[in-house]
């Protein structure tokens, strides 16, 4: 099986790269085989932008049976500690648009995209999980992906109202769109660093959601490999 595994950033999932190192065979700089599974990392960069064009540049010279998105997020819902891990099921774009005195209008508002264009399910980016033949036991969430990390409040309750988002990243609807398209089954798995709210740096735990991700992750990906 060819799995790849995607991160905006090494820092999200260098634990699961060390794990590698120890547990499986280098084969190159970002290739790996362990069991049944060669792993491909591709480290895509922070952002939509970034995103798109390195997961794209990649598909088009390469197949996988199944790819990964890992990273961390902000979460919206107050009651979920730091750390908690979710499957994110549903993608909005959710700052692509027009600003009209003061309110935002997402591109399905103005009709620039229609519902349910390729491969849109409605005005957003599902994933159904299918052709997946093992998926972690945690919850699915709802997520916004947006260029600039909220925080006001202003912008927290228009994509609350408009959205009813969960988490938020700023990758994952380029990550959806992408295999979407290509038809590879695909999984995003995030981790909560922060919360969505005025911002402040120093509430955030990124040591302990990046802990919390790549252990799920490293058994995410034994589980494919056939190790559990
Ligand atoms: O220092 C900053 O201002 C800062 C702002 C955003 C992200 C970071 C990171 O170091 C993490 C990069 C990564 O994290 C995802 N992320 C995490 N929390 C959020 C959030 O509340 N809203 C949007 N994205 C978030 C994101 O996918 C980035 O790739 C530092």
């Amino acid at each position: 099986m060819k799995l790849l595994v995607t991160a905006a950033t090494i820092l999200e999932v260098q634990p699961f790269l060390q794990f590698l190192d120890h547990e499986s065979q280098k084969v190159s700089a970002h290739q790996y085989r362990l069991a049944n599974c060669d792993i491909q990392i591709l480290i895509a960069g922070i952002g939509m932008m970034h995103y798109a064009y390195h997961l794209g540049r990649y598909l088009a010279t390469h197949q996988p049976d199944i790819a990964l998105q890992a990273g961390i997020a902000g979460t919206f819902r107050r009651e979920w500690p730091l750390g908690s891990l979710v499957i994110v099921d549903r993608e909005y774009l959710a700052d692509l648009g027009a600003e009209d005195q003061d309110q935002f209008k997402d591109l399905f508002d103005i009709h620039l995209w229609q519902p349910s264009q390729p491969p849109f399910t409605g005005n957003a980016l599902v994933n159904t999980f299918s052709g997946l033949p093992y998926l972690p036991d945690l919850p699915k969430a709802t997520s916004v992906s947006v260029n600039m990390v909220s925080g006001n409040i202003p912008t927290i309750t228009r994509l609350e109202s408009k959205y009813m988002p969960d988490v938020e990243s700023m990758e994952g609807a380029a990550f959806h769109f992408a295999c979407l398209s290509e038809k590879i089954p695909f999984l995003q798995l995030r981790c909560i660093s922060n919360y969505v709210e005025i911002r402040d740096k120093s509430k955030w735990n990124i040591p302990l959601a990046v802990k919390q991700l790549n252990e799920e992750l490293i058994s995410t990906v034994k589980a494919l490999a056939g190790l559990s």
